[in-house]
Formats: C-alpha cells, sequence, structure tokens
C-alpha cells in the first residue's frame, strides 16, 4: 500500500547518532548511511524537478525531505531556510541558482533527487543536472498551468528521453484548474496523460468556495485527507479512507471509475495485461492497482504517457503520493538505455555531424552494461563516469560532481580523463545532501557523487578506468579515449566589463575569476585589448547580478563592474584566397578562411576532417589530401613512429584557429563566429617534439588572410530571441505596434492561449486533448470577474538589446496586465543600417 515511508524514526531513537552537523535539522542516522549505501540499484532513483520559476519546486522537496525523515522540521522557501536553497543569494533572493542534490529514502528505495533552477537564466544548470538524471518530476503551478520555462524543460527531458512525471502544484490557490491543466499539459506538451490521483475538495459552509483537502488515489480506490481532525498539520499524517460503490462518498466513487475507465483505455492500447484483465470481469474498478501501475510504469519510461498527480506542497498536501510516483514510474538506473560512449582519437574538437575524424574506425560508440562496466562486444570491465559539476569549496577545496554510469569509482585511486588524455588521482569520494557532506567507499554504478583532492577535470569530462583491476593502464586505447556525451554549453548573450579597484587587487579578481569560471561554464571571459577590461559574459541579466554579487560580495574582491550590455560577435560576408605560412624550424600550412549562415547540420561538409569549434560555433576543415606523407605513413604504421601525437598535431593547429579567430574582427575587436577555416596543406618537423611553431603559424596565416579582406565585408551578429508575450484582447493591437515599431520585432504569430499554442503543436495533440477525459474544476466558478485574463499570445523574434527592459514599457502600455518570456534562438547577421547604429551607440 502507498504512504509506508521507510520510517527513520525507531532509528534515530534507537541510536540516537548524528552523522550531520551542518544543519541543526538534519536527523539522519547511521541507518540512513546503510539505506544510502546498500539500496541495491533496481531501487535507485536519480530523479531532478524541474519546472518554470516559482512553481514549488523548493517547496516540494523541503516536504520530500522532511516526510522520509531526513530532516526534523520543513524550511520554507519565503524565509530563506530550505535545504536545497542554501547559497546566500538563493537565501535572499528565494530562488533557486544552482542544482542541489539530495538523496531520500522512501519505501526501501533510494531517491537522488536534484532540486533545479526554473528562471531561465539558469538553463545550464538545468541541462547539466539532466544529462545525469533517469528520470524527472514537472511540476506545474495548478492557476499558471503549462508555462513558457515548463515547455522548456519539457522539451529537453524529451531530448534526453528522460521519462517524466508531471505534478500539478498549487492546488490551494483560488483559479487553480486541476482539469484545465491536464489538457494543457496534453496540448501544448504533446503527450498522453494517465491521471493517477485527481484533487478532492470541501465547500466551505460560510464562503461556498472549494477548499483542497486531499487525493483522490485512482488506482488504489482510496481518499486520501490531510487536513481532517485526524490529521496533523505538518501533513505526515494521512487519514486513508477506502471508496466503495457503498460508501459515504459516492461522488468519489464516480470520479474513480471516470479515471479508471480513462486508464484503462489508454493504457490498454499500449499493454495487453490491461485490455485481458479488464475483460475477465468488464468492470474498470475491478482491474487489479497492481496491473495499472505495472503498465504506467512501463508507458512512462518508455515515453507513451505522463502519469498525472495533483497536490499543494506549501500546504504539505499531496506530497507522499508524489514520492511515491517516483518509485513506481520512474526508472531505476539498470531500466535506462545503456549510455552511449564515443571513442573517438579527437575528441576535443568535435563534428557536429559525426562524420567528422582522420580516425573514422575508431570513432565507433561502444556500449557499457551498467551493472559491471563490462564492455558489450568485447570483454572490458570499464568505469565511466561524467563530471556534470564543478564547484570551489572554501573548505573542502575544488569538488567534482560525478554520475558513474558502470562499474565502481574508488577514493584515492587513479582515473584517466579521457578528454585530456591525464591520469587524474582522486581524493576522498562523497555523497552529497545539499551542502552536507558524507563519505563513502566508493561510488557504483547510477550513484551521483563528488569527488576531491583534484583540479583536473572540468565539467563534460569522462573519467575512465579498470574496472576491476584499477589500473587505467590495462584499458585498450579505444576505451581509454571512451567519452560519455559531453555537456553543451549555450552561448552567452549579455556582458559586463570588469576591472580592479586597484593593481593589487587584479590578482585576487583573476583567481576569483577563474574559480567562477571553473564553476559555471555558461559564463565566459574575455579582454577587450583596446579598453583593457576584462569582459564577463553570461545568460542573462540576472546571471551576471547574482555573478557580481558573489565576487564582490562573498569573494570579498574590490572590483569595479560595468552596465550589463548585450554580447555581440563579428563575422566575415566573403572568403578569403589562400595563404600560406612557413616557420624557419620545417613548418607549414595553407589556408583559407569563409563564413557561413544557418544550422551546421544544413551544410555540405565533407566525409572526413571537419572540426567544430563549440565555444564560437566556428569548423575548421583539416582536408585529409593536405596530410603530409611522414604523417601519412606513422599514421598507417602499426607503431606511431613521430615525438608528438597525431592528436597533438591536430589539437596544434585547432588551437592556432581559435586564437586568431578569438582575436576578432574588424569593428569591435569581437570574437569571430560562423566562420569556416580549410586548411588545404601542412607540414611538421617529424623530428621536433612540440607543436609551438604549427600552432604560431596558424594563428599568423589566419589574422593575414583575414587583413586582406576589405572592411565592408566584416558585419556584427546579435542576439536574438524569441518573444512570448501574454495580452488580453484589448492590449493586443497597442503591444503588437510597440513591438514591432521600437523594437524592431518580427510577429511571427497572435495564437489564443486556451488553444494549441506550443510553436511545436501539433495536430495529434489538440485531439488527444480533446478527448482525454479531465475532472471538473469547481474553482474556476469563482474566479473573479473583473480579472482580465491573458488570453492572447503574440509570438514575435526581437534582437535582444531592443528587449531590455521591456517588462516595465509592457507593463505601462497594459496597466500591469501583460507578462513575456523570451529565450535565446541564435545569433543573426545585422544589417547595414543596424550596423551603423549599434556600432555608433
Ligand atoms: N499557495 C501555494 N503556494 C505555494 C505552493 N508551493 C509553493 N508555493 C509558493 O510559491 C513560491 C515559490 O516556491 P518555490 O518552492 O521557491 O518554487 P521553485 O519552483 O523552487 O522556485 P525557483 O527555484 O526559484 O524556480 C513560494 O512563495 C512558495 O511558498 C502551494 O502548494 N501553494
Amino acid at each position: 500500500m502507498i504512504l509506508r515511508a521507510f520510517n527513520l524514526k525507531p532509528f534515530l531513537a534507537r541510536h540516537g547518532q548524528r552523522l550531520f552537523h551542518a544543519s541543526p535539522r538534519w536527523r539522519a542516522t547511521e541507518d540512513y548511511k546503510d539505506v544510502i549505501l546498500k539500496t541495491p540499484l533496481n531501487r535507485v532513483r536519480n530523479i531532478g524537478i524541474i519546472a518554470h520559476i516559482d512553481a514549488g519546486k523548493t517547496t516540494t522537496t523541503e516536504r520530500m525531505l522532511y516526510y522520509s525523515g531526513v530532516t526534523g522540521r520543513i524550511g520554507n522557501v519565503d524565509e530563506g531556510d530550505t535545504v536545497t536553497d542554501y547559497m546566500t543569494q538563493e537565501k535572499n533572493r528565494g530562488i533557486t541558482i544552482q542544482s542541489a542534490a539530495v538523496t531520500i529514502p522512501w519505501n526501501k528505495h533510494k531517491i537522488n533527487l536534484i532540486d533545479t533552477p526554473g528562471h531561465a537564466d539558469f538553463t545550464f544548470e538545468v541541462i547539466r543536472s539532466l544529462r545525469v538524471l533517469d528520470g524527472a518530476v514537472t511540476i506545474l503551478d495548478a492557476v499558471a498551468g503549462v508555462e513558457a520555462q515548463t515547455e522548456k524543460v519539457w522539451k529537453q527531458a524529451k531530448d534526453l528521453a528522460i521519462p517524466v512525471v508531471a505534478y500539478v502544484n498549487k492546488m490551494d490557490r483560488e483559479g487553480a484548474g486541476f482539469g484545465r491543466t491536464v489538457k494543457e499539459i496534453v496540448s501544448r506538451l504533446g503527450t498522453r496523460v494517465v491521471i493517477v490521483n485527481v484533487p478532492y475538495f470541501i465547500k466551505d459552509r460560510m464562503t461556498g468556495r472549494s477548499i483542497f483537502e486531499g487525493v483522490i488515489d485512482v488506482f488504489d480506490k482510496k481518499l486520501l485527507l490531510w487536513n481532517s481532525p485526524n490529521g496533523a498539520s505538518d501533513g505526515s499524517k494521512v487519514e486513508v479512507i477506502d471508496i466503495a460503490e457503498d460508501s459515504k462518498y459516492p461522488e468519489v466513487y464516480q470520479e474513480v471509475l471516470k479515471c479508471r475507465e480513462a486508464a484503462v483505455e489508454q493504457l490498454g492500447e499500449f499493454d495487453e495485461d490491461v485490455i485481458n484483465s479488464f475483460f475477465e470481469t468488464e468492470d474498470y474498478m475491478k482491474v487489479p492497482s497492481s496491473t495499472l501501475k505495472k503498465a504506467l510504469r512501463k508507458a512512462c519510461i518508455e515515453g507513451y504517457a505522463t502519469p498525472v498527480l495533483c497536490g499543494a506542497s506549501f500546504k504539505n498536501i499531496g506530497v507522499q503520493p508524489l514520492l511515491d510516483a517516483i518509485n513506481d514510474y520512474l526508472p531505476s538506473p539498470l531500466e535506462v538505455k545503456p549510455p552511449e560512449v564515443t571513442t573517438s582519437a579527437i575528441q576535443s574538437a568535435r563534428s557536429k555531424n559525426k562524420k567528422q575524424t582522420v580516425q573514422q574506425d575508431n570513432s565507433l560508440p561502444i556500449k557499457v552494461d551498467p551493472r559491471d562496466g563490462l564492455v558489450i562486444n568485447n570483454n572490458h570491465n570499464l568505469m565511466t563516469a561524467l563530471a556534470f559539476k564543478v564547484i570551489s569549496h572554501p573548505v573542502r577545496g575544488i569538488m567534482v560532481f560525478v554520475r558513474v554510469y558502470s562499474g565502481k569509482l574508488q577514493p584515492h585511486s587513479t582515473v584517466l580523463n579521457s578528454r585530456t588524455g591525464e591520469k587524474v588521482r582522486i581524493g576522498k569520494l562523497l555523497l552529497m545532501n545539499a551542502d552536507i557532506p558524507q563519505e563513502v567507499r566508493h561510488l557504483s554504478s547510477g550513484s551521483i557523487g563528488v569527488i576531491t583532492g583534484t583540479d583536473h577535470i572540468v565539467t563534460g569530462d569522462t573519467l575512465v578506468c579498470h574496472s576491476v583491476s584499477k589500473n587505467p593502464n590495462q584499458l585498450p586505447p579505444k576505451e581509454k579515449s571512451a567519452r560519455l556525451l559531453p555537456i553543451k554549453v549555450p552561448p552567452p548573450v549579455f556582458s559586463v566589463s570588469i576591472e580592479p579597484a586597484s593593481v593589487s587587487e587584479n590578482r585576487k579578481l583573476e583567481t576569483c575569476l577563474n574559480t567562477l569560471l571553473r564553476e559555471d561554464p555558461s559564463l565566459h571571459l574575455s579582454y577587450d585589448e583596446e579598453t583593457g577590461q576584462n569582459i564577463l559574459s553570461g545568460m542573462g541579466e540576472l546571471h551576471l547580478e547574482i555573478t557580481k554579487d558573489r565576487l564582490i560580495n562573498d569573494m570579498k574582491v574590490n572590483a569595479e563592474v560595468g552596465e550589463v550590455r548585450v554580447t555581440y560577435k563579428e563575422t566575415i560576408t566573403s572568403p578569403t584566397g589562400y595563404f600560406t605560412g612557413v616557420s624557419p624550424d620545417g613548418y607549414e600550412i595553407e589556408i583559407s578562411v569563409d563564413s557561413f549562415e544557418g544550422p551546421i547540420e544544413d551544410l555540405d561538409l565533407p566525409e572526413e576532417g571537419v572540426f567544430y569549434l563549440e565555444q564560437d560555433d566556428n569548423i575548421v576543415i583539416i582536408e585529409p589530401d593536405g596530410i603530409p606523407s611522414v604523417v601519412k605513413k606513422a599514421l598507417d604504421a602499426e607503431i606511431w613512429s613521430l615525438p608528438v601525437s597525431y592528436e597533438t598535431i591536430i589539437n596544434g593547429i585547432l588551437s592556432g584557429v581559435t586564437g586568431a579567430l578569438q582575436m576578432g574582427g574588424r569593428h569591435a575587436r569581437l570574437p569571430l563566429h560562423w566562420m569556416i577555416v580549410r586548411v588545404r596543406r601542412w607540414m611538421i618537423n617529424p623530428e621536433a617534439n612540440n607543436v609551438s611553431p604549427l600552432i604560431g603559424i596558424t594563428r599568423t596565416t589566419i589574422l593575414d588572410a583575414l587583413a586582406s579582406l576589405d572592411d565592408k565585408t566584416a558585419t556584427l551578429l546579435e542576439p536574438i530571441m524569441q518573444v512570448f508575450v501574454y495580452v488580453s484582447d484589448e492590449d493586443l493591437g497597442p503591444v503588437s505596434q510597440d513591438l514591432m515599431s521600437a523594437r524592431n520585432a518580427k510577429i511571427t504569430g497572435i495564437e489564443d492561449e486556451t488553444s494549441v499554442s506550443s510553436s511545436d503543436a501539433i495536430h495529434w495533440a489538440k485531439e488527444q486533448a480533446e478527448k482525454t477525459y479531465v475532472p471538473h474544476d469547481p474553482t474556476l466558478g469563482y474566479m473573479k470577474k473583473t480579472h482580465v485574463s491573458a488570453n492572447k499570445i503574440i509570438k514575435a523574434e526581437a534582437p535582444l538589446r531592443e528587449m531590455i527592459g521591456y517588462l516595465t514599457k509592457l507593463r505601462s502600455l497594459t496597466r500591469g496586465r501583460a507578462t513575456y518570456d523570451m529565450e535565446f534562438v541564435g545569433m543573426q547577421r545585422t544589417p547595414p543600417d543596424r550596423l551603423r547604429k549599434i556600432l555608433e551607440q
């Protein structure tokens, strides 16, 4: 039966022992440690909570920690004392900025849960968390329904084939609509749904309003009440009432019947057992709960349908069934697809179209078994772990968060960083509960933990080792180069200048900036030669504001930070001819430079020798015919005979290209973007043991080629945003007018909010939403008549620069009634008249 948590209280009484000291309300014991370490992999859930800002992620996580017995008191976001929002900036602002991991024991399962930020500026935090998770809970605000960021994180989860459970929160709020939100989940997120529980309201005798009191469990046919006279205000006690036809809740019985009918119909199309079971009695109420749960688990994991639950976490209602649903419907690490591991020899410059490297045969993906790390079709035991986050802790030093995908990671062992080829000595291994560490004897496959004691790992690195001998040297070359899919960093769109207040402060500023950059790969640092300033770029105004806050208030750096500005890039509009660079010590290179526009996937690129430089979206083509014969011979031979490796040579050329393109374009010395550098021919000194001269001539030859171009062939690229403005009918005219005239926006559509409004909405979703059964929403009836709802969505594309300060303008145009969201869609070449305007300013 549901709601039987792994109860820590008896253990606490027995041991009275505290494992953790950092949080006064932390109450886990040695038995908790047992749950953490000994739970078998099939009962582990690696889960993220993803949602639009303020949907209630942190509030829900707090209740999960409390009901599972991990904490002794419920923290409150609005009072800044939650477990997961432990950074000063999070406490002060009441928002989540960085993802925090907590481990929750529930019903003999171990839930590793990551609370992610909702604000669009911290999307990278969500992306990197999703990469290491096996499932997710999407929280929705029952009043707001599906919001822009919900669609975004949903898409991110689906792109990674992560199964999702939906939780409609804030059912206690005026205007909450469970049925309406479920319809939106179907129509806007494009998924089938199966309702696991529905809200239960009682009528307030005085006001006649419906008060949210509990949920009706559709599969187990129970009514769960939290605020009943027998209940406790902290929500830890739940009154469970059986629902039968003759019980005193006939309306609840009818609701269960309708929802079960819908569930049997939906799941019956997916799983024969459900249909067979139904035909045995032809009674929807008699299909066993276990049959429905089993089918829904499979349907959820395979992405066929989304289980939907509801609650009001702040009122302590509905959280325990959500924990049950995580165990019941989301996969263990054993049930997800084995991680795909590429083994291309040259990984630092990945090609987007996967045709890439010169060593074609070596770039085939391999698959590892998550149980023992056995490389499928090859008898090697491979430990693979992905570093997805790096932080600098004032006491513990550098902490690298990893997810182990196969084999076992041991403390104080040596592993190989397959990006650099370097051996890395590992210190201690920790499991983290928000900011509270716990040292462990190993991290096994499926675990998420922390490595200490090394600064040779960055976000996205793969660590490999022989899982049995624990010696990376025992791995064959292919496994040594194994890399899990790296984490793509979105491009920064805003920047600020940073200068030390005095020369003596320079060093400290540099060290602290390096720390921040290491922690957050979505921050970029460049140097403006003309002004002599450091330029820090990030994902948004809030992102940079928080970084500044950390630098100045936490790290106590005395620095001057400029105004937030939009980040531009430069590019060229016509190609150069071929240029040759020669060095006196036997190196040579022949290069031309061109640019491209549009998705890389659409380009007609050669089959081999294509490298993608991710940071600025540039491409390098090293023509295979241009490989010098001495290198060709070495490549063909069984044993490599040159003093430097092939990877080092290629990486040398690539770093020369990167250096030149980073030095910037004509107009503002900004990094060059969307460039194609073709290397027709090159030569190395076969006896030399370094490639510095090759890097040097590559850089200078590209600069010579660029210098040969006319000023008119250089232009700026500016960030373009997809904008969604939510307005009422009466504000539609002035808002559209302002977008087009004052903001240079291109309106791409105006839609009814009630219709299928997502850009990728499909006919199927519309039809599916129409036929999906949802319960009646009693709370919508008494919505204030004066409330002007935003019933239209204006979709537009606008330059980011014109959207700065838009909220104030929008509010004044609509008397505060409209809202908007925007997300980065890409960079765009600026037309000549706009280029002039931007340069002048
Ligand atoms: N009425 C009501 N308010 C809620 C409920 N859950 C959360 N809230 C409130 O909603 C606000 C946002 O809650 P959070 O838990 O911080 O939301 P979040 O999704 O973690 O927010 P970010 O991490 O900043 O994106 C807070 O003021 C909560 O008290 C609920 O069930 N009912």
